[in-house]
């Protein structure tokens, strides 16, 4: 995933930034720009492989839910040897990332059977499941429709089943908040990216990209019904957490 063409989408002036959209020219360069902009996120993939291992039942179906090209699907299945009866349902809704992630599945050899589908996850149907992840793709969802979305995959799961929530948060406190936003722009800094690049991806994600905090992520998440929720993971403002039914 390491090998992929480095990203330059925001490199150059632009007149007039549009909404960022998951189409070819990110699927080109998607593993380079996750890697450089979020913090933690090969660790976070480790620990989805860790967690789908404990709470993988047998028989039962996993879901990744916002696949692109299918990163966590990778690290659950490499991590579903000697689960009996398990598979995989990848779903996303970007024909380009589908394509990719059937391409890039290929490559691997694996037992689970993993299935790629082009659809909005909203319209998925989730059932019989006992791990479902959702790695930084419940924030492109609609604000009004995430409680939504939430219900249905605490539905769906079976009992002692989890959801593996991944997503870029805000801070409650202003002021820290601010703080957490410039240390990932540092990290980013860090990581190549020049402040125009910085300036027009936040503009690219503005509209398209709203965060919430990680206490409305956690009272969706006890208000859909699970029983546990806990963050297992934090590096600035980008967090995972562990919901159990
Ligand atoms: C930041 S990427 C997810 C990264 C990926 N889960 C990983 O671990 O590498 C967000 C993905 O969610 C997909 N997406 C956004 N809204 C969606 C929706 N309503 N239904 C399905 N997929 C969606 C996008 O196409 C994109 O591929
Ligand atoms: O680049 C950023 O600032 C991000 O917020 C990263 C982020 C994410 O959080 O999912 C946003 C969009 C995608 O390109 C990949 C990563």
């Amino acid at each position: 995933m390491h090998e992929s063409k480095k990203d330059a989408i925001f490199a150059e002036p632009l007149t007039q930034v549009s909404d960022f959209v998951f189409d070819q020219r990110v699927v080109e360069v998607f593993p380079d720009m996750i890697n450089r902009s979020v913090p933690g996120y090969q660790s976070i993939l480790h620990g989805i492989g860790q967690l789908t291992q404990r709470f993988a039942q047998p028989d039962s179906t996993i879901y990744d839910l916002g696949c692109s090209l299918g990163a966590a699907t990778l690290a659950m299945r490499q991590n579903l040897a000697g689960h009996a009866g398990v598979k995989i349902i990848a779903a996303d809704n970007s024909a380009a990332m589908v394509e990719r992630c059937r391409l890039h599945l290929q490559g691997y050899r694996s037992d689970t059977p993993a299935e790629v589908v082009c659809t909005d996850v909203r319209e998925l149907a989730i059932d019989n499941a006992s791990v479902v992840t959702m790695n930084f793709t419940l924030q492109f969802i609609p604000q009004d429709e995430r409680q939504q979305l939430l219900q249905r995959i605490y539905s769906g799961l079976n009992p002692g089943g989890v959801l593996l929530l991944s997503e870029k948060f805000k801070s409650d406190n202003e002021q820290l908040n601010e703080v957490l936003v410039d240390l990932h722009h540092e990290f980013k800094r860090a990581n190549g990216y020049s402040e125009l690049e910085i300036s027009q991806k936040r503009a690219a994600i503005e509209n398209v990209m709203r965060v919430d905090s990680l206490t409305t992520h956690q009272q969706r998440l006890q208000d859909a019904g699970f029983k546990a929720v806990q963050v297992w993971f934090q590096c600035y403002n980008f967090a995972a957490l562990l919901a159990v039914k």
